[in-house]
């Protein structure tokens, strides 16, 4: 099967907490959908408690999605996080055993302000992706070393299609293998795992800080997931895993892989070209268990 790793089995004497309490930061008015898939993700990746942080006007639209999730109004402006919403958010941090930020969020001031507390805090493992990748980009955060993660931070995981990818190293979409090496050297000096999405897509990354940089090929996954919100999804299961207590080196590896498989059972189940991110996220809750059995 080639499963990266294994997750634990669940026992009697487990409960929600057992299974981490995350958080997903993101969504605006006109991409409430894309936060909602990163959060039901989340819980059908095994998570305890899940709620999405997202501008006050779509609350009750991302809410509506699901009833076990929960929801989060922060402050807005235009429909998007405003620049108050960073000062909200730094309150509830420390609660989270991890956080997924990103995923329509645009890029205006709230959003920059939210990615930089996110970055600057080392208590929290954070997955980054979409507008928060985005962000970094403008804001040109990792031309330095600042922001390089130290032995005890927790973990920081990126999740860039190919055009964020470039619009954070400079090497352009056409270039695949520059696109990975250039990831490599990212994830190399500041510490960070690094998922460069495709078919197929590739993790760079390691364990320990101490160890050199490894580069994990994925097995599973087709062009069915060539489809709006599959990134998304991807996000959830990422940032259920680093609440579940993985590193973000294994998180990566079994939330892609896991990914791609239900990628693999939705398209054979559905079709090549009629398989939808909702989908994805639905066949994700019955293909779970692969990563424990
Ligand atoms: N339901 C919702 O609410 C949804 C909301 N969403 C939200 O929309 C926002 C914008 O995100 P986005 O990814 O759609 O646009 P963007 O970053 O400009 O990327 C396009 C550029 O990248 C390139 N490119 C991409 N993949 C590539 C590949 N495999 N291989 C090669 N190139 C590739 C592509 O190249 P091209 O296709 O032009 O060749 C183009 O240049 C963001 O907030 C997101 O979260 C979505 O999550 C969907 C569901
Ligand atoms: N041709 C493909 N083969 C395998 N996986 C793919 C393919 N196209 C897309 N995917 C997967 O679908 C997801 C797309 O992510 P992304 O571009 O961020 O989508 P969105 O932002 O619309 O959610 C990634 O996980 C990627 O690996
Ligand atoms: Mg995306």
């Amino acid at each position: 099967m080639q499963r990266p790793i294994k997750l634990r089995d669940r026992s009697a004497s487990d409960h929600k907490g057992t299974f981490g309490r995350v958080l997903l930061v993101g969504g605006s008015r006109g991409m409430a959908g894309s936060i909602s898939l990163s959060s039901v993700a989340a819980l059908h990746t095994g998570s305890g408690l899940v709620a999405a942080a997202v501008p006050d006007p779509i609350l009750e639209t991302v809410a509506g999605f699901h009833a076990a999730l929960m929801t989060i109004a922060l402050p807005e402006k235009n429909g998007s996080f405003s620049s108050e919403a960073w000062t909200s958010l730094n309150e509830l941090i420390a609660r989270q055993d991890a956080i997924g930020v990103g995923p329509g969020m645009t890029t205006n001031n709230g959003s920059v302000a939210i990615v930089e507390g996110l970055l600057r805090q080392r208590e929290t493992p954070v997955v980054f992706d979409a507008d928060a990748l985005n962000v970094i980009s403008k804001q040109q955060w990792f031309d330095d070393d600042t922001l390089a993660r130290k032995q005890d931070d927790a973990s920081f995981v990126l999740t860039p299609h190919p055009g964020e990818l470039s619009r954070l190293t400079g090497v352009p979409t056409s270039e695949g293998d520059g696109q990975l090496d250039a990831a490599k050297q990212l994830s190399d000096r500041l510490g960070i795992t690094i998922v460069v999405k495709g078919g197929p897509t590739r993790v760079t990354g390691r364990g320990s800080l101490d160890e050199p940089v490894q580069t994990y090929v994925n097995t599973t996954g087709n062009p069915a997931m060539a489809t709006a919100g599959c990134g998304d999804v991807l996000t959830g299961v990422i940032t259920s895993l680093l609440g579940q207590g993985l590193s973000g080196w294994d998180a990566a590896r079994l939330g892609v892989w896991i990914h791609g498989r239900a990628g693999d059972v939705a398209a054979s189940a559905i079709s090549s070209a009629g398989m939808t991110a909702e989908h994805l996220v639905e066949t994700l809750a019955i293909v779970a268990d692969e990563m424990s059995d």
